[in-house]
């Protein structure tokens, strides 16, 4: 899908947007990117409190004004007639000047008047205050659409965008997992829920056109190209958003879910097996809970030996280890630990299926032949899993229940830039990749910023902010690559630039320089942890490496800089459990910088850090969790080698930068037999 041209089906395509300084330079990048869009619209700002005009801009009120009207006028003689404008720090501007700002850049020809509270500065019932005295005092404001820009530095972001949509904006900037500057954005997943559960009781009917069966998987990207992990208690999208802990809410979860849910897990686009209704045991579950579970792997118990399974000790029975026990000790009970609790003759199960046969196969898959009798038929069915999960996959055909996503009824109307015929649509406004992206530590390539803005079209949201193109060449480039295909259907003469941009597009997708084949790992209290490797690299060979560590993720790590040879250093490194249990998949992220000879290497411009080195993200996911490791590391290994190769074509800076790097892998390239990523920079730059 080319994002911002091909339309779908019902007449939606989102907007491209650009944002810009009020600097001319600026404008024409921001226009040049984005205007070969179906719906182009370049975002202009300049700061308007009196801290940023006096100390910042060093301007005064009237030739910040100046500034703001001559930047409207210069888009519009471009040919950009869809243009936003923000008053940056409007949060704390003295009012009366933004209505005087506002209603000039209405006259020169804005069509969004976008408030951004900066700083995280308002309270809710201030900034709908603020919103609705913009619409009641600004010359004009009824022909133009106002919008929100909260960011989160008092935690009030969501809360105040809802509360400027309450008083009359019509368009909402937020991004995916409320990632961003600081304390980050409004995020959209919170946003667009509230609206679409409370936005008829009790805002007057509000709604949005977010496909939210979209969600999850969105959030999953960005986090996982981001890097920047989403806490586990985050609103919609955190891992325990639809998970039940404790007994009384898992009782009521089991007798209807309404009790504690206010939204379905997938509706969200987060497939959940109906009979689990999230429900994680522990060691604040009650008996419903236990039994239901149990009833799910085919225990039918009475009372007497349920309350015996439960707390032996209470019911005097006094047999094994019960419930609450194993609970107290172990975090999180899976299957496996009731299906060994029961392991007692008097609790067998009820036979439902039958196993008549179990294969495992090479791909370490165990496929199993069940019979079972249901209502007085016979049924057969056959079930795979990864083993060691044979028991699992026994379970899969009692347990499994199709989840059918709708997507819903969607009330989209005609998009015109300053007007909304729906006086109750609400745009979503996504800056994910331009804001969410000022996330110290964040970083995307064009490859993963392309997949996230496609991402966002299915979604459905109604403007993308694609980044800010004067701010680099890979900005610019990761802007107007959305509309390439376009361009050069509709470009006569093709320029060296365009074709640079091209390449280096290629070049940026974390194509597979170094693949991990095998990797074993010799680990424990005796003799030094080892790691043997075995990679494909980039001549299409493969090797063996081998590393010696302070542990086995560390010695899988040497073995793999033993063939790769470039030099990084790791930055950060986390992992967590996708699933519970002893088979949960590991889920690692790791981070990387270009480190010794290369450290020179990789960097870029930030908006809040200046000059930066760049981090490179990678993550795996396998249920060894060295195997998770070495995946992830190497997945980062590759976007740095791409990284750098692209840097040395299209930036001559980071070229300059990447010039000693470069060197340090011709060295490593004449003393070895391995093909170094130096040698894959050559010829992958060609
Ligand atoms: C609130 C926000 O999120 S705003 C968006 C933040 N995003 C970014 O900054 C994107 C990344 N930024 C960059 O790559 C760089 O800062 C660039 C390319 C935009 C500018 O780089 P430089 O020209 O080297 O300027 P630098 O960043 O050092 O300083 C900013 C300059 O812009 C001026 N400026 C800031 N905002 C504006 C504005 N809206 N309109 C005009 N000038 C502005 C500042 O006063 C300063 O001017 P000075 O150099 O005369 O003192
Ligand atoms: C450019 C503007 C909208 C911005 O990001 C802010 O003020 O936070």
């Amino acid at each position: 899908m080319e994002v911002g041209n091909d339309v779908q089906p019902d007449g939606y395509v989102p907007v491209i947007c650009g944002l810009s300084r009020t600097k001319l330079q600026d404008l024409e990048r921001a226009w040049d990117a984005v205007r070969h869009a179906k719906r182009p619209r370049v975002h202009t700002f300049i700061a308007t409190s009196e801290i940023h005009m006096k100390y910042k801009l060093r301007m005064t009120e009237d030739e910040v004004v100046e500034n703001a009207v001559a930047a409207v006028k210069h888009l519009r003689s471009l040919g950009c007639n869809d243009i936003e404008f923000s008053p940056e720090d409007a949060g704390r501007s003295d009012p009366k000047f933004l209505y005087r700002i506002l209603g000039e850049v209405i006259k020169a020809g804005a069509t969004t008047l976008n408030i951004p509270d900066t700083t995280g500065w308002c309270l809710p019932h201030e900034f709908g205050e603020l919103i609705a005295a913009i619409k009641k005092n600004t010359p004009g404001a009824d022909n133009v659409i106002i919008s929100t820009h909260c960011q989160n530095d008092l935690g009030l972001s969501t809360a105040n965008s809802l509360a400027g949509a309450q008083a009359g904006a019509r368009q909402i900037e937020c991004t995916i997992n409320g990632i961003g500057e600081r304390a980050g954005n409004a995020s959209l997943e919170e946003v667009v829920m509230a609206i679409k559960l409370r936005g008829n009781d009790v805002m007057k009917g509000l709604h949005t056109g977010i496909r939210p069966v979209h969600i999850y998987p969105t959030s999953k990207m960005v986090s996982d190209y981001s890097g920047m992990v989403v806490q586990p208690h985050k609103a919609i999208v955190g891992a325990n958003a639809f998970a039940h802990e404790s007994g009384i809410h898992q009782d009521g979860m089991l007798k209807n879910r309404e009790t504690y849910e206010i939204m379905s897990p997938e509706s969200i686009g987060l497939p959940r097996q109906e009979q689990d209704r999230g429900i994680v045991l522990g060691k604040h579950s009650g008996r419903n809970a236990l039994n239901s579970r149990l009833r799910t792997l085919g225990y039918e118990l009475s009372q007497s030996e349920l309350d015996d399974v439960f707390n032996p000790g209470l019911t005097g029975s006094g047999q094994g280890l019960g419930f609450k026990a194993l609970a107290d000790k172990k975090k999180g009970i899976t299957d496996e630990d009731i299906l060994a609790l029961m392991n007692d003759e008097l609790h067998q199960p009820k036979v439902i299926w039958e196993l008549l046969d179990l294969q495992p196969d090479k791909e370490r898959q165990a496929r199993v032949d069940i019979m079972a009798t249901v209502g007085g038929m016979n049924a057969r069915a056959l079930a795979s899993a990864r083993a060691p999960l044979c028991r699992r996959a026994l379970l899969l055909p009692a347990g499994r229940t199709r989840v059918v996503m709708r997507v819903g009824e969607i009330r989209r109307p005609e998009y015109i830039p300053n007007r909304i015929d729906d006086p109750n649509y609400v745009r979503i406004f996504d800056t994910t990749l331009r804001d969410g992206e000022q996330s110290p530590g964040a970083t995307l390539t064009s490859k993963e910023k392309l997949d996230i803005a496609r991402q966002l079209a299915k979604l459905g949201v109604d403007i993308i902010e694609a980044g800010f193109p004067v701010a680099s060449p890979d900005d610019f480039e990761a802007v107007s690559r959305r509309r390439f295909k376009a361009l050069a259907d509709k470009k006569k003469g093709i320029t060296d630039e365009d074709i640079l941009a091209l390449m280096s597009d290629e070049l940026h997708q974390p194509k597979v320089i170094w693949e991990l084949l095998d990797l074993q790992v010799v680990c424990g209290t005796m003799g030094m942890p080892t790691a043997t490797v075995q990679m494909k690299g980039p001549d299409g060979i493969a090797r063996i490496g081998v590393g010696v560590g302070t542990g086995p993720v560390d010695a899988a790590y040497k073995a793999v800089d033993s063939l790769v040879r470039v030099e990084a250093e790791l930055s950060d490194y986390s992992v967590s459990s996708v699933t519970q249990g002893i088979e949960a998949l590991a889920h690692t992220r790791v981070m990387i910088r270009p480190s010794g000879k290369m450290s020179d290497a990789g960097y870029s411009e930030h908006a809040a850090l200046g000059t930066v080195q760049r981090q490179f993200s990678g993550s795996g996911a396998n249920e060894d969790i060295v195997v998770a490791s070495a995946r992830a590391y190497v997945s980062a290994l590759n976007k740095m080698i791409g990284w750098m190769s692209v840097a040395q074509k299209v930036a001559p800076r980071a070229a300059r930068a990447t010039a000693s790097g470069g060197a340090a892998l011709a060295s490593v390239e004449n003393g070895s037999s391995a093909p170094s990523a130096g040698k894959d920079l050559a010829t992958s730059s060609m």
